[in-house]
């Protein structure tokens, strides 16, 4: 299948999760095109959607809510899976808006949700994100678990295989 992953990433570590992503399913044989949400044009010659965003003070990045809601009618259409990266150490579901993740999940229709460990590197931050995080617990280093991520898409390439082929139908029909 034709699976566009998309992810909203400020310093590059939620994208890299979302690299490790298409990585697996192109190895289940997918066709897989990494875009960043802003650039996408179009859905019409794709099947399958991954959409990530690092969380940023207790939200999803603005490029991958604008995607959310600029989409929304597409990607009823087609199989949609999101997931979530931050350093939050209470359960995300305290931590990070989980009502506005419910109602994103469920205004594009998404399978399933995963939220992984992100990465905080003090040294590449702006001066106004350093202030924002002075508070914070949250812990230096890379906390990404990699073998998470490539289970998750795994579960992904999993249940698509399970599922029938089928064309996208267009919006309206
Ligand atoms: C200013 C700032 C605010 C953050 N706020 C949150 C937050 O509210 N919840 C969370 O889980 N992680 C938060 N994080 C952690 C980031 O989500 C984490 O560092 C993530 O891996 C960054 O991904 P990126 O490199 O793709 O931008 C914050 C980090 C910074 C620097």
């Amino acid at each position: 299948m034709r699976v566009l992953v998309t992810v909203a990433s400020r310093h590059g570590a939620t994208a890299e999760i979302g690299s490790a992503i298409g990585r697996v399913l192109a190895e289940a044989g997918h066709d897989v095109r990494e875009v960043a949400p802003e650039d996408v044009t179009s859905l019409d010659d794709v099947d399958v959607v991954v959409l990530g965003s690092a969380v940023y003070t207790a939200h999803w990045l603005p490029a991958a809510r604008d995607f959310a809601r600029r989409w929304e009618e597409e990607l009823r259409h087609r199989r949609v899976w999101v997931f979530s990266s931050g350093l939050a150490t209470q359960p995300a579901a305290s931590a990070n808006s989980p009502h506005e993740l419910m109602a994103l999940r469920e205004r594009v229709g998404a399978l399933g949700h995963r939220s992984f460990a992100g990465r905080l590197l003090r040294s590449e931050l702006a001066f106004a994100e350093r202030a924002l995080i002075a508070g914070a617990r949250a812990k230096e280093g890379d906390h990404r678990d990699f073998e998470a991520v490539a289970a998750w898409a795994r579960e992904i390439a999993d249940e698509l295989a399970a599922m029938p082929q089928r064309t996208p139908v267009a919006p309206g029909n």
